[in-house]
């Protein structure tokens, strides 16, 4: 006989970007974020007071990591920067490369900005009733580029998978989100930033077998 999963209701709080009913939870620290920023020194600068302050968590529903189920959550992000740079999640591109991902504002000012493999980038506006839709292949970060916290709901496949090492091994994403001195942002180039190569991209396509749960 056939067990089905118990459908599941989650309330979010957006005064505090948690989501209720999770099966998992996580928090990101200033301090392990270290190496994302462009400006090195004024991360370093910034340690003595925000080294154990939390700048983004996560509170997610995972029933399983089967293909055809899916996983979702709610991010909540802090306002800040380091030197002119907006605060931004670690970013990644999923691990089976070809899953997609939705994101919907639920409060504050965001941003995502996306890299495709080739190295095109795009910025999309997350803000309330704003989905940010993420083709496969496109890796994906998210930015808050407003002076408060910036919640959102996200959802993706739950054989997606993350990883976090494209980014490391291209120097950082191509694009930085700085502030651009009028109240708003700005894209600047990475001067860091190393193109993939043929075979790395190659790689990103090629099929992987498919789960089949039984
Ligand atoms: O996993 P990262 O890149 O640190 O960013 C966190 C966000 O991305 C997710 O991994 C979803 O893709 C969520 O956990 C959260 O929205
Ligand atoms: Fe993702």
């Amino acid at each position: 006989m056939t067990t089905y999963f118990e459908p599941v209701g989650c309330a979010i709080d957006l005064a505090t970007g948690a989501m209720s009913n999770p099966t998992g939870q996580y928090k990101k620290h200033f301090r392990d974020l270290d190496g994302l920023y462009g400006d090195a020194a004024a991360f370093e600068a910034m340690r003595a007071e925000w080294n154990d302050r939390v700048v983004y968590d996560v509170s997610e529903f995972r029933p399983r990591e089967t293909a055809g189920d899916l996983i979702f959550g709610v991010t909540r992000m802090s306002p800040g920067k380091v030197g002119d740079e907006f605060f931004v999640t670690r970013g990644h591109i999923h691990r089976n490369a070809d899953r997609p991902e939705i994101y919907y504002g639920q409060k504050g000012r965001g941003l995502m900005l996306l890299e495709s493999p080739a190295g095109e980038v795009r910025v999309v506006p997350v803000e309330p009733m704003t989905v940010c839709y993420v083709p496969p292949f496109w890796i994906h970060r998210s930015v808050n580029v407003g002076s408060e916290d910036l919640v959102m709901l996200f959802c993706y496949p739950a054989d997606s998978g993350q990883d976090y090492e494209i980014i490391a091994c291209s120097g950082g994403m191509r694009a930085r989100i700085v502030d651009d001195g009028a109240g708003g942002w700005k894209e600047v180039e990475n001067p860091d930033w190393r193109p993939r190569d043929a075979a790395t991209i190659a790689a990103l396509h090629q099929a992987k077998p498919v789960e089949v749960s039984i």
